[in-house]
This record gives C-alpha cells, structure tokens and sequence, in this order.
C-alpha cells in the first residue's frame, strides 16, 4: 500500500514523544471542565488507550490532538511540535481518524471512500484506487466489495472500511474514537484481532478511546484511565492498571474481576497437560464408565464435541441421539493461550477437565483447574522473588 512515513530525524523517535500533553485544559465557554490539567506522554508506534466512563474527556482529549478542539490552556505537541503551530490541513493528512459508526460518505462507492484522502492528497483517482484495494485487503475485506456502496454493508464491514480509509494515506498517527462499540460482541472481537495485526505489522502510533475496560486492556500497550473532572487517574500497562489501580477510582472503574482478568496477561505454556479419554460417535455404545467419570466425544480429526457419562452411555444404549446424550463443551484452551483461558476452559467443561486444542481444533490434552491456581501461584512467587519480597513463610503456622 502507498507510501511509508517519511523520514524521522535520527535518533528523535526514543526520546520524543510521538503526542505529548503538557498541563492540557479544556473548558467549554458554558464552564465545563472536559479536560483538566493532562500531563502524558504516548510514545511513538505504540497503542495507548484512552478509558473512562462517560463524559469524563477521552474525546476531547483526542480531538485536541488532530486541533478539532483547541486547549484553553497547555500545550498538545506532535513529534515534538505544538500542533497550535501546525497547519491544520497538513497535520491532518499525518493523522487518520475512525470514527464510531465509520462515518462513511453514502454517495461514494467503498473504494472511492478509501481512495479520498490520497486524492485530495493530489494523487490521480486511479492511482488512489489501486492502492485502496490494497488497503481493502489488508483490513480483511474481500475486493468483491470495493463497489459497493456503504448501506449495502454489515456494521463490521462498514467499521473495516473506516479503518481502511484512516490507513490509506499511511498516516503514522491514527486516533480512533470508539470505533467499534456499535457493533456485535463477535464482529468486535474480529476487529480487536484485526487491530493487533495491523498493529504488529504497520507500527502506527494508535490513540483509542473506548469505556471498555476489557477492549482498553486487550489492546493497549499503555491504558490511560480518565475519571470524573476530566483527571488522568492513572497511565499504565494494561497488567499494572489490574494489578496495582492507583486510586479507588480505578480500582472501582476495573472491577470486582480484575483478579480473574489480569490471568490474560500470562503464560499457559507451563500448566502440564494430560491425557484426556476421548471416544468417536460409534465407540460410544461399547463405553464403560463409573459414576463420576467423564469422557470427550471427538470426531475422526480428533476435534471435540461434548461430554459424556454414564447416564449418556446408557440413554445412548437405549436409542437416544448422541446430541441429546452428550453435554456441550467448555470454552478451549487453544496452544500457547495463556491462564485465563486455561482456567475458563476447566470451570466451563461439565468435566472439571479444560480441553486443550492445537491449531488444527484437535485435542492434545485436559488441564486442570486447580494446576491452572498453582501455576498462577508459582509465577508470582517467582516474581515476589525477583523483587526481592517475600510475603508467607514457607512453611504454614500450625
Ligand atoms: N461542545 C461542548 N460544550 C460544552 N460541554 C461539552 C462540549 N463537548 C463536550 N462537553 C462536555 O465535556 C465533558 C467531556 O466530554 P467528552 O466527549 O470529551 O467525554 P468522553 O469521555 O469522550 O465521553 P463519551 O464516552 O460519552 O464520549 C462532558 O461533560 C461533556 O458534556
């Protein structure tokens, strides 16, 4: 796709920031304070997440950045540079923008949505074309759909779409407002993953807002957590903010699972995996199991498809369908997942086993709720020591 980011003086990049605040306000001229006193610095190429509830100044803040707002006071610097400085057009055109809902043209084709910007840019219409189906493409959308007209989308379509368009002029900053809270859980998830591989392949630096503390830690390299006033409450990992909220604010504003939560954030590698008895459709009526014993029905490539015991072998033997003598599956533990999903898959598996599944969907072993807690436990034991804090004897009193 079009062109790269043109050259950064050496040596800057790590030791400037790619959008700084500096003692930021907002106050509209009825009084309100959107945005008070914001000091962060986002470094560049990373992904950092604005996340607060409602009203609290994330999109204010962001939209000082690209100069839709001005600060009333403070400065809003870009590589270095105070934007109030900056031509507005030409910071633009180094600064694409993904609204919520997309906030396509409705006249104009997909790919005339995407070719706008390297067209006002002065590209020729065909040229702009060409490379914005090569964007298409790189958000995971089929070129079929380049002609299309936005309403003859689906929500997610229409979201890849806005992507695309922010992407195609190769801007190194792009702000995205909420761009996905207006659809499905399922279609979001995509998205996210979509992002992160963009993200790993493209290197933009990515402001995002969202009131989703779970997108805001999935996502984030770094989670600026905004609260009531329009005050930074905190700027952090997305492990740290579960880990160690700053203020009650943010403890509250995380929430009662941020425990259970922060497990995404390590390693499934070391829970051991054991052996699960499996049997196909048709060595079912031949099983013999003991009350309290479960096995995984898999089909010929291994993959699973629910529980049975002794009661679903014996209803199998008096005619029953498989489908009605099994239960459903918990969620997978997919290979190199990490505890949350490991701990999910066993306390969501009628079976207390976690199945776990390689990249093909086949069973390669069960894991355990309680080796899932004591690897949790060894790791932070591990990393207590590395701190140097030690916070039980070995031995338990009494
Ligand atoms: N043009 C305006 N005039 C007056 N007050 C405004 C204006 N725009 C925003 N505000 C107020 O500023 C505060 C911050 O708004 P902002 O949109 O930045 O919050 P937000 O955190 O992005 O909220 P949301 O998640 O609902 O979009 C809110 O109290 C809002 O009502």
């Amino acid at each position: 796709m079009g062109r790269r980011p043109g050259p950064r003086p050496a040596g800057a990049l790590s030791a400037q920031a790619a959008i700084s605040f500096a003692a930021v306000t907002k106050r509209y001229p009825d009084g309100t304070v959107a945005v008070d006193d914001l000091d962060l610095s986002i470094e560049p190429e990373s992904l950092t997440v604005f996340v607060g509830p409602s009203g609290c100044g994330k999109t204010t803040s962001m939209r000082m950045v690209n100069r839709m707002i001005t600060p009333t006071s403070g400065t809003v610097s870009v590589n270095g540079r105070d934007v109030a400085h900056t031509d507005p057009v030409s910071l633009r055109l180094g600064i694409g923008y993904v609204i919520q809902g997309a906030g396509l043209l409705p006249h104009r084709t997909v790919v005339d949505n995407v070719a706008t910007v390297p067209v006002l840019r002065g590209d020729s219409r065909r040229a702009a074309r060409r490379a914005a189906l090569g964007v298409l493409e790189r958000v995971g959308l089929d070129s079929a759909l380049a002609g299309r007209y936005p309403a003859q989308l689906s929500g997610g379509q229409q979201q890849r779409v806005g992507v695309a368009r922010a992407l195609a002029a190769d801007p190194p900053i792009l702000l995205m407002d909420e761009p996905f809270s207006a659809v499905d859980p399922v279609v979001r998830h995509d998205l996210q993953q979509e992002i992160q591989r963009l993200q790993a392949d493209l290197r933009k630096t990515i402001v995002f807002v969202t009131h989703d503390i779970d997108e805001a830690v999935r996502l984030g390299d770094r989670v600026a957590v905004f609260g009531p006033g329009g005050r930074l409450q905190q700027y952090d990992t997305p492990q740290n903010v579960l880990s160690s909220p700053a203020t009650d604010f943010v403890a509250e504003f995380v929430g009662r699972d941020r425990g259970y939560r922060g497990l995404s954030f390590r390693s499934a590698d070391d829970v051991p995996l054991h052996e699960v008895r499996t049997a196909t459709e048709s060595e079912l009526g031949a099983l013999r199991l003991g009350q309290g014993e479960w096995v995984l029905v898999v089909d010929e490539a291994r993959r699973p498809h629910g529980w049975i015991d002794v009661t679903g072998v014996e209803g199998i033997r008096a005619g029953a369908t498989v489908a009605a003598s099994t239960a459903a599956g918990g969620s997978l533990l997919h290979l190199g997942g990490d505890l949350r999903q490991a701990l999910d898959a066993a306390i969501s598996s009628p079976s207390g086993i976690g199945v776990a599944v390689d990249e093909s969907g086949a069973v390669v072993g069960g894991v355990s709720g309680a080796e899932v807690i004591a690897r949790l436990a060894d790791q932070r034991r591990a990393e207590d020591r590395a701190r140097g804090r030690r916070f039980f004897d070995d031995e338990p009193v009494g």
